[in-house]
Formats: structure tokens, sequence, C-alpha cells
């Protein structure tokens, strides 16, 4: 069984099918205890000894064989299969949901986390969450049910049975299950910690792997295959150590578990035939002595598989735990309105910025203002802050209060969920998913309206691109669009911003895959979305010049807001950069 603060309350939800099972294992476990009792009268009958039934001697002959053997044995055959079926459908089926709803819990807190959870876990480790974590819990909730319940009833049951028949020759076969339960006990300890380090050590394999999947154009390109799999054999090699001593470890916890039982074997053998000696016991009681013990001896492995079950359960829902219980740092303060439908004005008033594990201010009291409607370029060195300021906008990380306005609403007043309604984004890095372009196109909703895929695309320039596809707006890109060129791969995250249709859009270096010519078209085909407002981080000014507004920002400070001629006009750095781009493109035209 387990326990921890995500799990328990599905005890309580899954109690009514948890309940038939128990009463369905209880029942079993009764049944089965019949059997010993049989094979005393059918034994004791054989020999000439008196056969007792409820104490009472009876007469061994076909009739008895029919009426007190077969059929009993018949009934508890039927009701142990039946009950059997019963149980294993309840406990397995309600691991099975158990796991179900704690997927969809993760998945669901997993969205809520912010950017900066995502920097420090890697994928490949919350995937392994996802498989391995839940396989165990799963598997610790069901089975742990099973055994911890079998091993309670049926262990008792038998005990009890056992403790009847001679108190003496119980308590004697007891003391080595105390020592079983001790040194279980504490192998199961340090199965937990074995337990956790393989899990993080195939994390790490896990992140590797997938690390190199999505590099592997990198690693191939610098020639890197050999230096990579000699890596992967490395952290592989630790892997397989890390398993070999698990397996060590559980492996010795069975053996012991074998041993003691069969020294129990060889008590009650020695002890048992001794009564039988003295007349005190005969045949057939022994044998009824052996039968209650050998249905005690799946109990004392159940312990055992418990705590090793258990012991890996507990560690998996640790990691699982960790998972849910990291912070959602990035959240609607209490009593948010909605954004009433936006206008599209953007007012930054003396923002400072630093990322919650930076160590210096990446944007300085950055104030400028976007009037609804307007075209704002924003320019400057790489690392300057450009992108900052837009994953400020769309509320990836927290704000100061009193410094980001949007319709002078400050956003921390506002749902982040209605900021981000307001805004269609195209990131820098154009991520696609694993789906068909029109599917792509039209992410932003729930149906696909071929002719606003098709408006949109041909805003983007893209159109005639998709067009000459086979399957057209239905070819499916491979994993993060794989099968597109940059260039396609850019205009169709602009397609996808573009058919939301928001009164804020907003492109990050959006442009730099296209030639020129491709990039005036969607230039001039933004400028058609009359009263709303675009803001586009470019790094060539050629890019930006004919906006309305443009921002030029340096180490994180907004060193001048204006026009592309009077920029060029007052302000030296912003001149010094358009000149040097100039002369650039020159150079790389002759
Ligand atoms: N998540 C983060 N945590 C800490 N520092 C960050 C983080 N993201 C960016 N930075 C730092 O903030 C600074 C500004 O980065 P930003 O991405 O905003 O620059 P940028 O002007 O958009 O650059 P580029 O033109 O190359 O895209 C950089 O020094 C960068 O190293």
């Amino acid at each position: 069984m387990i326990f921890g603060k995500y799990i328990n309350k599905y005890y309580l939800k899954n109690a009514p099918i948890l309940i038939l099972g128990l009463a369905a294992l209880i029942l079993v476990d009764y049944f089965q205890l019949f059997i010993p009792e049989l094979y005393r009268m059918v034994i004791n009958g054989m020999n000439g000894d008196p056969v007792l039934v409820n104490g009472q001697a009876a007469v061994f002959d076909m009739e008895f064989l029919l009426d007190q053997v077969c059929r009993p044995m018949i009934i508890t055959i039927i009701v142990m299969v039946v009950g059997r079926f019963l149980w294993r459908v309840c406990f397995f089926g309600s691991a099975i949901r158990v796991v179900t709803d704690l997927r969809t819990c993760m998945f669901a807190h997993s969205k809520e986390l912010s950017q900066e959870y995502y920097q420090v876990n890697k994928v490949g480790n919350l995937m392994s969450l996802y498989t391995n974590d839940l396989d165990t819990v799963q598997e610790c909730f069901g089975d742990g049910i099973l055994m911890f319940c079998d091993a309670l009833f049926l262990g008792l049951l038998a005990v009890i049975k056992m403790w009847r028949m001679n108190h003496f020759l119980t308590g004697l076969s007891m003391i080595p299950m105390a020592f079983l339960m001790a040194a279980g006990t504490t192998l199961g300890k340090y199965l937990m910690k074995k337990w956790e380090e393989r899990q993080a050590a195939f994390s790490e394999l896990s992140d590797f792997a997938q690390e190199n999947y999505s590099g592997l154009a990198v690693i191939k390109a610098f020639v890197k295959e050999t230096k990579e799999l000699m890596m992967f054999r490395r952290l592989n090699r630790e892997n397989e150590d890390i398993n070999v001593e698990y397996t060590k470890i559980s492996t010795l916890l069975n053996i012991m578990v074998t041993l003691f039982v069969e020294s129990v074997i060889c008590v009650i053998l020695g002890y048992g035939g001794y009564l039988v000696y003295c007349g005190s016991f005969d045949a057939g009681q022994l044998v009824e002595y052996i039968g209650y013990f050998s249905a005690v001896v799946w109990p004392i492995m159940a312990v055992s598989m418990l705590i090793e079950k258990t012991s890996r359960g507990k560690a998996s829902l640790n990691r699982i735990t960790e998972l849910l219980d990291a912070k959602v740092d990035v959240k609607d303060r209490g009593g948010v309105q909605d954004l009433p439908s936006i206008h599209g004005k953007i007012e930054f008033r003396n923002l400072t910025f630093r990322y919650p594990d930076g160590e210096y201010d990446v944007l300085k009291n950055v104030s400028f203002t976007i009037e609804p409607g307007e075209s704002v370029g924003i320019v400057g060195k790489t690392g300057s802050g450009k992108t900052t300021i837009v994953d400020l906008l769309l509320r990836t990380y927290n704000v100061p209060d009193g410094t980001l306005f949007i319709d002078d609403h400050d956003v921390n007043t506002v749902s982040i969920h209605s900021v981000r309604e307001g805004c269609a984004y195209v990131p820098q890095d154009n991520f696609l998913f694993s789906d068909s372009i029109s599917g792509n196109i039209s992410f932003a909703f729930d149906d696909e309206n071929q002719e606003a895929i098709e408006d949109a695309a041909m805003m983007s320039d893209v159109h005639d691109n998709i067009a000459e596809f086979k399957e057209g707006y239905r070819t499916v890109l491979g994993e993060r669009g794989v099968t597109v060129s940059g260039g396609q791969k850019q205009r169709i995250s602009i397609a996808r911003a573009l058919m939301k249709h928001a009164p804020i859009l907003i492109l990050d270096d959006s442009v730099s895959a296209v030639d020129t010519k491709t990039e005036r078209t969607i230039l001039d085909n933004l400028k058609k979305r009359e009263g709303l407002t675009t803001i586009l981080i470019a790094h060539r000014i050629s890019t930006v010049e004919q906006m309305d507004k443009i921002v030029f920002v340096e180490d994180g400070e907004v060193h001048a807001v204006g026009k592309h001629e009077d920029l060029y006009r007052t302000c030296t750095a912003y001149r010094k950069m358009v000149d040097l781009q100039k002369l650039e493109e020159e150079a790389g035209e002759e």
C-alpha cells in the first residue's frame, strides 16, 4: 500500500469498489482454509483414524466422501475462482483509475508551471515521471492493496487455525517470522533509497537520449557521433550498475524469505513429527497443520514483495509529489477581472526586471507607450532585452505593480488568460506541432475554417508554398515541423498568429529566415491590419524602418523611441547601428 498527500484521496474516491474487492478477498481466504481440513479427513479416513466433522466422529465411506469432501471442495473452488476474478478487477481496475487521474492532475499542473521550472527540469526527467514512476505507483497501489489485505487476512486466519491446533508449535514457527519482519523493514528503507537513485539515473539517461534526438543534425554536422555514443555508454553503464545493485538487494530479500519459510517447515516437520510419535497429533492433523502453514507462505512472500513494492512506490510518488508541489509562480491574484475588449494600448512605466534566478537587472527603468493600432519595431543588439519585453507583456513572468499597463489597466489587476487572449504571438523558435499545416494555422480555434486558414497563409506569403505540397494544407509536419524549410516554418507560424486576429500581434524576430522580397510582402500585408497593434522585434533596421515607431533598446534600457528618421537624426548609437548594417549589406551584395 502506498500513501501520500496526492494519493490518499483516491482511497476514499474508490472506496465502494475497494470494499467490494476486499469482501471478495476475505471470502476467498476464508474458503481457502477449508482445504487443509478436507486433507485431514481423507488421510485419517484412509488410515482408519477417527474422522471428525465439527467435533463429531463420522463414518468414512463413499457417501461421506461425496458429501463432506467433494461437494465442499467444488464449492470452495467455485468461490475461489469467482472471488479471485472479482478482487483482481476491483483492485487493479481502481489502480488504473487512480493513475489516470493522477496523470491528468500532473499534466494540468505542469501546464500552469512557469518557464523557470522547465529551465531547471529537463523534458526527459519529466517524461520518466509520466512513464516509469506512474507505472510503479500503479503497481504499488493495486498489488499493494492486494498483498497487504491478503497477507493480513489469510495470514491471520491461518495463524489462528494453527494456534488452535497447537499453541507451542505455532509460537515456535513465528520466531523466524519476527526476524524476517525486522530484516525486511531495514532492507525496505535501503531499497527505497536505491530505487530513487535508479529513477534518477534513468531520468538522466532519457534526458540525454531526448536531447541527442533533438540535436541530431548538430551532432552529425560536428561529426561528434562517437563522443555522444561514449557519453551514452557511460550513462547507460551507470544506469546498469544501479539496477544491478537494486536487483541484488531485492534478491537478497527474496532469498531471506525462502530461508525463513524453509526453516519454519523444518520446525513443523521436526516438532510436528514428534507430536505424532507421542500421539498428541495424528497424521491427518499434521497434514492439516502443514496445509495451514502453506497458506501462510504466500502472505509471508507477499510481505517481502510488499516491502519492495512499497519502497519503489514511495520513491516514485516522492518524485511525482515534487512535480505537483512545484509552486505556480505566475498566476492571477485574487479578485482579478478579465480585460474588457482590448484596444491595444500598451504602456511600460519605469519597469525594472530581473529573472527569478538572475543576478542582474535585465531591463532597467523601461518606459514607452504604444497607442492602439500602432505598429512598433523593437531593435537592439543581441541580448539587449527585446524578447524579455514581450515575454513580460505575455505575462510569462511576474511584473512589478504599476509598471505595465494594457488599455490603462495594470496587468496585475486583470486575468493572465485575458491578456494572452488579446495577443497573438510568433515566438522566436517558430515552434510547430506534429499536425497538419491547417491544424497548425488554426491552432487558436477548435475547428478549422479553410477560407480563414488560406487568408492567413496568404497574408504571411506561404500559401503558394503550401499549395505546391502534394497534400496541400493537409500535409502533416514532422516532429517540431522539420519537413518544412526554416522560412516556411516562420511563415506558417506567422499565419497561425494572424488567423487569431488578436488586437495585439507580437512577432519576435519572425522574418529573419525569409528573403527581402518576401519580408516586404509580409510587412505590407501586416499594414492591412488596420486598428490593430503590431510589435515586431527585428535585428535588421530595414525591417522596421517604415513602422510608426521604433523602440531602440541597449543593455536593458530604452535608449530612444521615435520614427526611424528622427532616431537616425537624434540618436548616435542608433545611427551607428543603421550605418553599420548598411555597410554590411553593401559588402554582402558585392
Ligand atoms: N530565463 C532567463 N533567465 C535568466 N536570464 C535570462 C533568461 N532569458 C534571458 N536572459 C538574459 O536576459 C538578457 C536579455 O535576453 P533577451 O532574450 O531578452 O535578449 P534579446 O534582445 O531578445 O536577444 P536576441 O536578439 O539575441 O534574441 C540576456 O542577457 C539573457 O542572457
